[in-house]
């Protein structure tokens, strides 16, 4: 595996006090990396310091094998910034052509590699209309156009769908994992907690600077080993026969919500495979219950993010 990003001891501290501090990462070649962190939490600027527009106050850092800011290095980069204005007096034909000129492109490779990105983003057909006239998402999505033009190797996104639409929301998860299947590194800035759920493979957590957890997204979701049933039939009477009879097996189960008058309830038992679901299942049918639904319960990365974040973690407005 190849390291694509490393920093060691990373910091940026601003004469507030506040900054990122003592950030010790890795990120591998291919990975879609998610950068969590409560609003204030330095996420940003821990981002610029990597693509070399912020220079660090201490610790090292490489992107690429290289030291940050290396010309290497920034161009096998794409970086879509959270807070970026294009001229808006220019096309977006022309934004590109622009970028693609600071890139150093060639005419006809900027030409085909143009066409590419404003289809991968949707821009197709609007390219011509002037910036000053799209709306927020239409810039959202021509920022990762400009940020995909150079076919970089490793692409930064500060909070790429912020803007977007449910639609959009749903394109830029389709096209970020094209690109990660493609093979290209991605590091992603962002507050949708649900599309990191989906889409990254690992996750970092930061708060008030400094990392508070990180791992893989499979291990935080982890599903525990609490089922839910929810049922028809219900009388309490029956907790005690359930319990009797599951009491073999260690089978903890308890009622978490019910009512007398519609006769319905949900259990909670804490089982330790598959298996046991299906036995508990059949139980319930020979009492005469109704099930109605089984499913295990589910970490969210939101409980999660909470539990390491609140009250402490977020930026005091
Ligand atoms: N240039 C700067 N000078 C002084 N302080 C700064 C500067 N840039 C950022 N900060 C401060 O550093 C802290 C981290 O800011 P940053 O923008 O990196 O957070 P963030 O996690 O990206 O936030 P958000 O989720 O709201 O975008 C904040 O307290 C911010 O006010």
């Amino acid at each position: 595996m190849t390291t694509v990003v490393e920093t060691r001891g990373l910091s940026k501290v601003f004469s507030s006090g506040r900054g990122v501090k003592d950030v010790h990462l890795q990120v591998e070649r291919g990975e879609l990396f998610g950068f969590l962190g409560p609003n204030g939490a330095g996420k940003s600027t821990f981002v610029k310091m990597l693509v070399g527009l912020l220079r660090p106050t201490s610790g090292e850092a490489r992107v690429l094998g290289l030291p940050l800011g290396d010309l290497r290095a920034r161009r096998r980069i794409g970086y879509l910034p959270e807070l970026f204005r294009y001229q808006d007096w220019l096309s977006a034909d022309e934004v590109l052509r622009f970028h693609g000129r600071l890139c150093k492109m060639d005419a006809l490779t900027l030409a085909k590699r143009a066409r590419e990105v404003v289809a991968a983003v949707g821009l197709e057909g609007r390219t011509h209309e002037r910036v000053r006239g799209y709306s927020k998402g239409m810039q959202q999505r021509l920022g990762l156009a400009c940020a995909l033009l150079p076919q970089p190797e490793v692409l930064f996104l500060d909070e790429p769908a912020s803007a977007l639409d449910p639609g959009g929301r749903h394109d830029v998860r389709e096209l970020l994992q094209r690109l990660r299947d493609e093979g290209m590194t991605i590091f992603l800035n962002t507050h949708l907690l649900e599309d990191v759920e989906e889409i990254c493979s690992k996750v970092a957590l930061l708060s008030d600077g400094t990392i508070r957890a990180h791992g893989s997204v499979e291990d935080i979701l982890r599903p525990e080993s609490i089922w839910e049933f929810t049922i028809g039939g219900w009388s309490p009477s029956y907790l005690a026969q359930l319990r009797e009879t599951s009491a073999p097996l260690h089978v903890g189960i308890e009622v978490t919500e019910s009512s007398d008058s519609k006769g319905y309830a949900v259990l909670e038992a804490r089982l330790e495979h598959a298996e046991q679901a299906a036995w508990l299942n059949a139980q319930l049918h020979d009492l005469g219950l109704s099930v109605y639904t089984v499913y295990p319960l589910k970490n969210r990365l939101e409980s999660w993010f909470l539990a390491l974040t609140e009250p402490d973690g977020r930026e005091s407005q």
